[in-house]
């Protein structure tokens, strides 16, 4: 079980918005969950349900009757949501229906534009009455929503004009699916320093604008705990050109590259009711990046313009949809100014008049002052009029500066990308483990299923082609994993071990080498912070021959691998963080059920399938022969209170897990109450590296090395090839070390045997449950192994 001490070490962000955004590029599916140790948490709470939010909005019109192009502006009267506003967002089933009809996505394809030939009513109109949009209302229950010069909506925000295509119940499965948003914590995705993707969600900064083709936000990150107690995020310190975030925005903008925006469902800003928690809005290019001074910090903020602007925007129900002519849309410009202090131009952005946008020129964010003596008159004749405090915070933008446009010019690929190519592969590659976007719904999913996909919304299913794994593909991971293993022996002086790649000698206390069986096998001794030894772990080393024999490991990995023994992903609950998360690696128990972080149900011995039995025998074996020369070495010393006991218990469960490309399980430990002092796991496939360190809590009162946060570095590698087998004897290892493994290839399979203690239960139902799953069908002793 873990502890809390343990638990501060998993620290996910709190909001999108509070930390640091964390930089992924396109091939790097890491994400916090990952990082979760999959042991001793508690289940999600699906039955919290979010209660429905009204933001009353009142649409305010800031058009001259003249200038027919300028888009209506929404503000919201309701205070922002801070970022800490705790209600996580779990949906029950209820929430998760699409609120549109099944044909929706047809009726939204019908209105497909040709092109060169807008479909789209783009010019000026005196009143919404002649504008008349093609009828992309999937229902005919839909109300548009008819806006006149300041009409104050009702309580109700519009409906969506039609569907968005993209759209996600869950931040993980946008972050799986999408290609050009990855962020798992933070508002910004980017790659090779260039933004690609935005989610505005929850926060509305002052002059945020949420409009049908242009959207301005403040660049997100660098928020702190406000110091005076208010329970908010509040920066505290100026935003730094030189930050990722900016550079990403400012080569978005410099390069004209397309960044898809989108929008989370709190958005204080939303035009429309939003019709899913996360719903991609569209691509745009960045316009504008510039500093503002704000309390007197420095923020940045970014203008997006929509990229194809003869697109409706589905989330606005009004003419703001149709954007401008395009006859005109070249004709409005902002002006811009050249300061005579530092000689750069800025554009006049605000209402109240120009100023300096340059953040390090003296007048930087100036108000400019209508005093005559403040008038300067600047080179091209022009004047300038500038006070000495800065800008005030009611400030409004001025209409050209909402207007303009610089239409993109360029392909602009499918918001849906399209569900992974499987021709010529062999189904565990990075490309098939991603998520996907449904092309029925456009929900965003994850791989859950081992060997399908599964849209969750309208439970399309897809076959995953499990192909053999390549022998080749094996040998050059192996190959590799070799050499990579050699180097690290080098680099950590382990030179007299044939086997580990780190070890620590001021924490090891022996090793041994022996035989078991047809296995060679390493031993290694685990002492507490007082040099008692604690526990051993054991790797039985395969081999060639091992490995070929009938129902060896290459038998029982070509199996397992084509069989669906039932692995798939499954849910952690983090306490006291709203972020769901699956686990990195596929997940089936079988036998009594294994209670642990993740939500995996069991699957009785009498119904498991051969493939397990087999190997649920040969570990069976394999514990008992580890323990017994355990024992036998600690007795050669005496046995101590701390000794780990000199028996195993027999197991009754098996754990499999399934790694796919990238796939591993984090630090954890295997120490639930309920469990008694042996783990064995057999390996199959890809090479993998075990690592083991002391928790951070233990105090181990010797120069044992932590990394920058603070952690101790490992103290023990082991690599784990195809048919080895390793043993963990000893509770209290689970209570100072935790472990981790890392695959080094594109599939692998861990079987995992423990004893779980009925005694140890909490209900009579579980005992009994435990008893009927974990009874070894008699028929199976057939299968017995011997070691030889
Ligand atoms: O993947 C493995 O070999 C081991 C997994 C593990 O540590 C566990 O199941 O607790
Ligand atoms: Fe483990």
């Amino acid at each position: 079980m873990y502890s809390s001490a343990d638990r501060a070490l998993l620290e996910v962000p709190e909001s999108p918005l509070s930390p640091p955004p964390s930089w992924f590029n396109d091939d790097d599916l890491e994400c916090p969950f990952e990082k979760i140790p999959k042991r001793g948490f508690g289940q999600l709470d699906d039955g919290n349900q979010k209660p429905a939010k009204r933001i009353r909005i009142r649409l305010v019109n800031r058009v001259s009757p003249a200038d027919e192009l300028a888009p209506t502006t929404t503000s919201a009267a309701s205070p922002p949501i801070s970022p800490l506003s705790p209600p996580p967002s779990w949906f029950n089933s209820d929430d998760l229906e699409c609120p549109f009809p099944d044909d929706a996505h047809e009726t939204l394809q019908t209105v497909k534009r040709e092109p060169g030939t807008p479909l789209y009513f783009l010019g000026a109109a005196d009143d919404d009455s002649d504008i008349t949009p093609p009828d992309l209302t999937p229902s005919s229950t839909r109300t548009r929503v008819a806006l006149t010069p300041d009409t104050e909506l009702s309580d109700e925000k519009p409906e969506p004009f039609f569907p968005p295509s993209v759209w996600s119940k869950w931040r993980g499965s946008l972050c799986e699916a999408l290609p050009y948003f990855k962020a798992y914590k933070g508002s910004l995705h980017t790659n090779g320093l260039v933004a690609t993707g935005f989610l505005m969600d929850k926060h509305a900064d002052p002059r945020d604008v949420f409009e049908g083709q242009v959207i301005i936000s403040s660049v997100g990150g660098g928020r702190e705990r406000d110091p005076n107690g208010t329970g908010t995020m509040v920066r505290l310190r100026d935003a730094s050109d030189s930050s990722p975030n900016i550079k990403a925005f400012r080569n978005a903008q410099k390069n004209r590259t397309l960044i898809a925006v989108i929008a989370g469902e709190d958005h204080p800003l939303y035009p429309c009711q939003p019709p899913y928690p996360y719903a991609v809005l569209d691509y745009f290019v960045v316009s504008d990046v510039w500093a503002e001074k704000r309390n007197g910090i420095r923020v940045f903020r970014v203008r997006y313009e929509k990229a194809d602007l003869q697109k409706p925007s589905w989330w606005t129900a009004h003419r703001d949809a149709y954007g401008p002519a395009p006859s005109s849309l070249h004709a409005i410009k902002t002006t811009w100014k050249t300061c005579s202090e530092c000689g750069k131009s800025s554009k006049l952005i605000y209402t109240i008049g120009w100023t300096c946008l340059n953040h390090d020129c003296a007048c930087f964010f100036k108000r400019p002052a209508i005093k005559t003596e403040d008038i300067i008159k600047i080179e091209d004749g022009d004047t300038e009029m500038r006070s000495d405090e800065d800008m005030p915070e009611d400030l409004e933008y001025n209409e050209a500066f909402l207007c303009e446009r610089a239409p993109f010019i360029g392909p602009i690929p499918p918001l849906r990308p399209p569900m992974a190519e499987t021709e010529g592969r062999h189904g565990t590659e990075l490309a098939l483990r991603r998520g996907f976007v449904c092309p029925d719904c456009g929900c965003c999913n994850r791989r859950v299923y081992w060997n399908r996909w599964l849209c969750e919304n309208c439970n399309r299913t897809w076959d995953a082609p499990m192909a053999h794994y390549p022998l080749s593909l094996l040998e050059k991971e192996v190959a590799e994993f070799d050499r990579l293993m050699t180097k690290r022996r080098e680099t950590n002086l382990v030179i007299d071990d044939q086997l580990a790649t780190r070890l620590n000698r001021t924490c090891l206390n022996g090793t041994q080498t022996i035989t078991l069986g047809s296995y060679t096998a390493r031993q290694y001794f685990l002492p507490d912070p007082s040099g008692n030894i604690i526990g051993s772990f054991t790797l039985l080393m395969s081999n060639r021959q091992i490995n070929s024999q009938p129902f060896g490991p290459d038998q029982l990995f070509r199996e397992i691998e084509q069989k669906d023994i039932g692995l798939k992903r499954n849910p952690v609950a983090i306490p006291g963080h709203k972020l769901e998360g699956y686990t990195r690696h596929f997940q089936q128990n079988f036998g009594a059920r294994y209670k642990f972080g993740v939500a995996v149900q069991s699957k009785g011995f009498d119904q498991a399938p051969e493939v397990i039995l087999r190997a649920l025998h040969r570990l069976i074996w394999a514990g008992s022969s580890a323990v017994k020369k355990t024992t036998e070495w600690i007795d050669k010393d005496g046995r101590g209170p701390h000794s780990p006991p000199s028996d195993s218990n027999d197991f009754n469960e098996l754990l499999a897990l399934g790694y796919m490309e990238d796939d591993r399980i984090s630090y954890h430990d295997d120490g639930e109450s309920e469990l008694g002092p042996t783990v064995a796991a057999l390996s199959l496939g890809s090479p993998s590296i075990m690592k083991f360190r002391p928790k951070v809590k233990i105090d181990f009162g010797r120069p044992l090395s932590k990394n920058s946060k603070g952690l101790y570095r490992d103290v023990l590698e082991v690599p784990m090839k195809h048919g080895d087998i390793m043993v963990m004897h000893g509770q209290a290892i689970h209570k100072l070390y935790e472990h981790t493994v890392e695959p080094m290839g594109g599939r692998r399979f861990s079987l995992t045997c423990r004893y779980i203690d009925p005694d140890k239960m909490q209900s009579q139902g579980d005992k009994d449950d435990a008893a009927v799953k974990g009874a070894i069908p008699a028929a199976s002793f057939a299968f017995k192994y011997d070691g030889n």
